[in-house]
């Protein structure tokens, strides 16, 4: 029978809520589909710091590396505020897509019908959306180097981030987006911001050369990345796939969550480079929402992208189409019913905690595995 290892990474805050209701999917799935999934639990982020003195520990990258996919919950909380910087719950998540690199982060934005009417946006700008915010995850400034904060010793600091991209860094986040839009509509946005920085002039040389050379019969736009946030909210259905670095991608993702109802709507995939051999690949699962600490502990997060991140898995690691498929349209059907977290409520809908959106979805999940097996 075919084993499918799975590290489960909680992590702070609302994680561990939200990861246990993927934890009755997998179980549900053991039992009905012998899906044989074998699930590891590991900390990461801040309770990690607090047990192991380190945000992630060697073993638990060790598991990392050895598993067939890594869902993550969310790290992070004003507990860690005053730690180190290279051991606050953040670096955590950064060591594992750095170390595995994880260059692709896949952030699809869809409206599902029942909460086309639950944004301040007016309903025929969201009414179905499906786009898809592909974000370059380890280069830019969040790992170029020096990055530091110097003493110039008169009174004043000098911080310094750098943003970097080398030639084979946008290649290869550039084929990803092309390979992406030709099973969509065709079309790439790349957005980046060239009337300023360096880095954002060659990554539109880049991507339009990769354009021309490998792929033109797709639709190529540039966009400068701060009117496409613009954009984005003005009338974000002209949009495909939205191809951008990790910076502009952390806040263009945000910024669509929106779109979709909640930040608690919007799952992600984070890809490694399949292998020549055997076709794998190494693959991250995280909804794009934080540790929220504001809601952690009540009971009252939405799981739904947590949820919709497990079906990304399905889909990406493990080529079970129709079970992620049957997962989705479990999600859509329970929000078509009425039952709403606290974050998308709507008028006339049933107000449920984390637990009972949990089940409620893992029910309908299973009705849709039953008829069709
Ligand atoms: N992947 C991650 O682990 C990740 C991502 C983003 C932020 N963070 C960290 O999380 C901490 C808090 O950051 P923040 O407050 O800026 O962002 P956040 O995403 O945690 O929360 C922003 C707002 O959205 C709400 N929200 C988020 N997820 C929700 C859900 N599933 N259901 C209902 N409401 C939800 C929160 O209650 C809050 O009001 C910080 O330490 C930050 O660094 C971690
Ligand atoms: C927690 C933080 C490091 C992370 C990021 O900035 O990439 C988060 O905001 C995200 O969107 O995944
Ligand atoms: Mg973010």
């Amino acid at each position: 029978m075919t084993t499918r290892k799975l590290l489960l990474l909680p992590g702070d805050g609302i994680g561990p809520e939200t990861t246990a209701q993927v934890e009755k999917l997998t179980a549900l799935m053991n039992e009905t589909v012998g899906a044989g999934f074998e699930t590891e639990t590991a900390l990461v982020g801040g309770c990690a710091y607090d047990a192991e003195g380190a945000p992630i520990s060697d073993a638990t990258m060790g598991l990392a590396m050895a598993s067939d996919a890594v869902l993550f919950g969310a790290v992070g909380g004003p507990k860690w505020d005053g730690v180190d910087y290279d051991k606050r719950p953040e670096a955590g998540l950064l060591r594992l897509r750095k170390d595995m690199e994880l260059f692709a982060n896949l952030r699809p934005a869809i409206c599902y019908p029942a909460l086309a009417g639950s944004s301040s946006l007016k309903r025929e700008v969201i009414e179905g959306l499906d786009i898809l915010i592909l974000r370059e995850l380890t280069g830019g400034v969040y790992f170029g180097e020096p990055k530091e904060i110097i003493d110039l010793g008169n009174g004043q600091k000098r911080a310094i981030d750098t943003q970097v991209y080398d030639t084979y860094e946008i290649e290869r986040i550039a084929r990803a987006a092309f390979d992406l839009a030709r099973t969509r509509r065709g079309k790439v946005t790349s957005m980046e911001k060239r009337n300023v920085m360096k880095s954002g002039l060659y990554w539109n040389e880049v991507v339009t050369r990769i354009h021309r050379e490998e792929y033109a019969d797709l639709e190529l736009e540039h966009m400068l990345a701060d009117a496409g946030g613009m954009q984005l909210v003005r009338a974000p259905k002209q949009f495909d796939v939205i191809v951008t670095d990790n910076l502009f991608g952390d806040m263009l993702s945000d910024i669509a969550a929106m779109l979709t109802g909640s930040l608690g709507m919007l799952p992600s995939a984070s890809l490694g480079a399949a292998d020549e051999k055997t076709g794998t690949r190494r693959a991250l699962y995280e909804p794009v929402h934080g540790s929220a600490p504001d809601i952690a502990g009540k009971g009252v997060a939405n799981p739904l992208a947590m949820i919709a991140s497990f079906a990304m898995c399905l889909r990406y690691s493990f080529q079970m189409v129709a079970e992620a498929d049957a997962l989705e349209g479990a999600v859509a059907d329970v929000l078509e019913s009425g039952v709403r977290t606290g974050d998308i409520m709507g008028e006339g809908c049933r107000q449920v905690g984390t637990e009972e959106m949990g089940d409620a979805v893992a029910a309908r999940f299973r009705e849709t595995l039953a008829r069709t097996a």
